[in-house]
């Protein structure tokens, strides 16, 4: 048996991004065809293809070690398991929508019948909330039954609001949840320190991932002058590299910063009398 049994969405959202993060993390997940289980004999992990709804089960059961799935699925689940990261892809909002002009808080839901295909995750929070009201379990397209008449509102996943939108309906009251893609494991601790080690092995690598999706590389030189002032900007995760530059009173400086910072941190370092200033990616890191 492999040392890491691993849960990973078969369709929908969630599917493809996890599957790219594990390639970027290093293990070969490559499905040629249909096929539910995939080995990955080099990492020493199998791979099986479930519903992204039942990922939860297999995990929270401790048939499989590890998963991913959403928070939003997971809260649904009868069956706990236990987040272990958080990964940054799959994010949506699951909201209360109704017609414009209708039910406008949550309070107002109180006797009235709910679409969803959430009904766990929807009643604990009613229950919350102290409302009672009637659930409609659908399948999905849950949009639609407020038009049918099956429903007086519903409680569904948005991430764009386009749907809502063609469908007519506005979002009302705060968030249920916000949810993105999780790595999941049992509540119990693993059989084997085998499984131990390769979960560990496992958590690094994504976190590794996630890094370098978030941060950039910054490398500059710097009139040493100024650098006192250049590392308040760029004070890295730990601290920034410096190295001597062949010009004297010049340093080079490298640092890593969140990506969504890099313009305005280069606009200060220019600022501050720092030159050359290159910004790169990262493919992946440990830290
Ligand atoms: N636009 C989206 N629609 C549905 N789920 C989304 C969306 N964006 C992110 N998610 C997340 O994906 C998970 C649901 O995945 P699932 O595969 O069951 O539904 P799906 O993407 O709607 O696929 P399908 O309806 O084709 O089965 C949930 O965790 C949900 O929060
Ligand atoms: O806010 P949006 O970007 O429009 O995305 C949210 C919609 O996407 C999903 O529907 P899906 O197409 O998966 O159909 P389903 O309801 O049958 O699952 C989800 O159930 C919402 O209806
Ligand atoms: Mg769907």
């Amino acid at each position: 048996m492999a040392a890491l049994r691993f849960a990973l969405p078969n369709k929908g959202s969630l599917s493809a991004p996890a599957a790219q993060m594990l390639a970027e993390a290093g293990y070969r997940v490559n499905r040629s065809g249909r096929e539910l289980i995939v080995a990955d004999p080099a990492n020493d992990v199998q791979f099986f293809f479930l519903r992204p709804r039942d990922i939860a089960v297999y995990v929270g059961e401790g048939s499989l070690d590890v998963g991913i799935t959403g928070r939003d699925l997971l809260r649904d689940s009868t069956v706990s398991a236990k987040e272990i990261l958080s990964l940054g892809f799959g994010r949506a909002a699951f909201y209360f929508a109704g017609k414009p002009g209708g039910i406008s808080d949550a309070a107002g839901l109180a006797g009235k019948r709910i679409a969803t295909s959430y009904p766990k995750l929807v009643q604990e929070h009613l229950a919350e909330l102290g409302i009672e009201a009637h659930l409609v379990r659908l399948d999905g397209a849950v949009e639609t039954a407020v038009e049918l008449g099956v429903a007086d509102a519903i409680a569904d996943v948005v991430e764009t609001g386009t749907t809502l939108r063609t469908s007519g309906l506005q979002t009302f009251g705060d968030p249920i949840l916000k949810s993105e893609a999780v790595l999941i494991q049992g509540e119990q601790v693993a059989d084997t320190q085998q499984t131990v080690d390769a979960v560990e092995v496992l958590t690094r690598r994504l976190q590794g991932v996630l890094i370098a999706r978030r941060y950039v590389i910054l490398d500059f030189d710097c009139p040493v002058a100024a650098q006192e002032e250049a590392f308040k900007l760029v004070p890295g995760i730990e601290a920034p590299t410096v190295s001597p530059l062949a010009r004297e009173g010049w340093v080079a400086v490298r640092s890593l910063v969140p990506r969504d910072h890099a313009p305005r941190v280069m606009d200060e370092l220019w600022r501050v009398g720092a030159r050359a200033i290159l910004v790169s990616s990262l493919d992946t890191c440990r830290i």
